[in-house]
């Protein structure tokens, strides 16, 4: 199977320091690809080379088995590779429909067409099974878990087909956190999109995600599918590394 993304040796340094050292990994067209690791590991920063944002020192980048030069993150959204930060790029001051639709808007010349992008938004977001009871109000009013489910359906109906999640999972209650989960297994049914998941809760990778990678000191160290390990071995392996790190 081509994979949907897929890093050859990448390397990446900031200054005297190695932030990744000789990463490889990929994930398969509609696969959920969970991405633990220390802190100061290197995962953001290869979520961030893999969104466009960083260009690595070395090493290849391809998209359905052809090589690319991410040049810039809309460049990557072009290629269908979308990110999710935890600080989101919604607009709290804009309704959520507006949001759904930012910088794609609907327009009915010389007006926007609020109401079939609302109708739209509304659509979708049930669709996606994302539980909202009014999609006109302002996003600054919404919960953590509200505004992160938005930001990863706007992603969705964007035509991403690989999404990068930075722990979407962080600072977040029971409910919302269950509700990002939730979505990320309806897409992992749908088989339509690819994602990689930063998340530092073991048992909600293990439960969301059919294959793990551990990084550790930039370099990717570990790699089973999810039904072949055990929250107990992922959780030896960062104690382990704690240790011999002190
Ligand atoms: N823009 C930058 N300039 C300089 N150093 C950076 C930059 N971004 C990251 N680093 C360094 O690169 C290393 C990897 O950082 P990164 O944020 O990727 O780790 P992480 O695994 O995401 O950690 P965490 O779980 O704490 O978010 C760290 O030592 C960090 O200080």
């Amino acid at each position: 199977m081509t994979a949907a993304l897929e890093v050859r040796h990448v390397a990446k340094r900031f200054g005297a320091l190695t932030a990744l050292r000789d990463i490889t990994l990929h994930v398969d067209p509609g696969e959920v690809l969970g991405l633990i690791g220390d802190n100061g590991a290197g995962k953001s920063t290869l979520i961030k080379i893999l969104c466009g944002f960083h260009r690595p020192d070395e090493g290849q980048i391809l998209v359905n088995g052809d090589e690319v030069t991410l040049r810039s993150v809309d460049h990557a959204r072009s290629l269908g590779i979308d990110a999710v930060y935890q600080d989101l790029a919604l607009v709290n001051e804009l309704s959520v429909y507006h949001n759904m639709f930012l910088n794609r808007e609907l327009v009915r010349w010389p007006l926007l067409n609020n109401r079939k992008m609302r109708r739209r938004a509304e659509e979708h977001l049930r669709d996606m099974g994302v539980d909202l009871p009014d999609v006109t109000v302002e996003v600054a009013k919404l919960s953590g878990g509200q505004r992160q489910a938005i930001a990863v359906a706007r992603s969705v109906y964007s035509d991403a087909r690989v999404l990068l999640l930075d722990e979407p999972l962080a600072a977040m209650g029971a409910k919302e956190g269950t509700m990002i989960l939730d979505l990320i297994r309806d897409l992992k049914q749908r088989g339509e999109v690819s994602v990689i998941i930063i998340a530092h809760n073991y048992a909600q990778v293990l439960d969301v995600c059919d294959r793990v990678n551990l990084l550790q000191q930039g370099r990717i160290t570990f790699d089973k599918k999810a039904a072949d390990t055990s929250l107990e071995e992922l959780t030896d392996l960062v104690v382990a590394e704690y240790r011999r790190r002190r």
